[in-house]
């Protein structure tokens, strides 16, 4: 049997009076699409600060395969519309998620922050401020960010939330080719079950005090509400 890239294993995390997981278990293996679906309130970005290292579980383990420092992470936020002051731009802010040695960026390292905006389709608009660029330029230049030093997992903590249909698209098409060609494991909370569909091979459904995780292809959208809905 191969490694999966991260196990969760009776995982339970309680804030006082909140119980929000009590013995959550699920597998992401390398090369894997999971989408994580829920109602409000359920535990999806508890769960990704979990998975992030930022909160202790109060029983229960999370393994990374082969340990947490290989294991690098990406993150890609909600999209919040930033001011059109924000000064940065999109090339500064990619080079924000670079941390080398040198308190500058190196020629490599430069060429790190260029590779990633490639992929992602910012690089002819790199020199514009963040905070002029759309929607959907934004959310492209935070993927570039949370790719830019070659993470083996990438969350999206619905990432595409507030955009437009065409956005959303384009965006999730963006990551799909990642998963497909760069050894690069999804992990993508959202709302959004067409979406989830067409692009996620996994699903994991939330529900208070149990989950279910299974094949997306087994699943049609009005079962995917089902096991979400109480
Ligand atoms: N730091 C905290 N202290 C206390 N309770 C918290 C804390 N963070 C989250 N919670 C509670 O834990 C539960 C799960 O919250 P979480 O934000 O993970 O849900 P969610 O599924 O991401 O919701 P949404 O879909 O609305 O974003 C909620 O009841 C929330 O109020």
């Amino acid at each position: 049997m191969t490694e999966p890239l991260i196990a969760v294993e009776h995982l339970g995390i309680a804030f006082p009076n909140n119980q929000v997981f009590e013995d959550l278990n699920f597998k992401i293996d390398r090369g894997d699409f999971v989408t994580v679906i829920g109602e409000n309130g359920v535990g999806k970005t508890t769960l990704i600060r979990a998975l992030l290292g930022m909160l202790k579980p109060t029983s229960g383990q999370i393994k990374y395969f082969p340990n947490k420092k290989a294991t690098k992470i990406g993150y890609v936020p909600q999209f919040r519309n930033l001011d059109q002051e924000y000064p940065l731009t999109i090339e500064d802010f990619v080079g924000l998620n670079v941390h080398g040695w040198l308190p500058w960026l190196t020629k490599a390292e430069h060429q790190q922050v260029r590779t990633a905006m490639a992929v992602t389709n910012v690089k002819k608009i790199a020199q514009r401020p963040l905070g002029m660029a759309s929607g959907g330029e934004k959310q492209r230049a935070y993927l570039a960010q949370a790719i830019v030093e070659q993470p083996k997992l990438l969350i999206l903590d619905e990432s595409t939330a507030s955009l437009d249909n065409e956005m959303k698209y384009e965006l999730l098409d963006l990551v799909q080719n990642l998963n497909q060609t760069s050894d690069i494991t999804v992990f993508f909370v959202t709302h959004d079950l067409p979406l989830a569909k067409k692009y996620a091979k996994h699903y994991l459904a939330l529900r208070p005090g149990e989950q279910q995780f299974g094949d997306m292809a087994d699943m049609s959208i009005e079962q995917l509400k089902e096991v979400t809905n109480v």
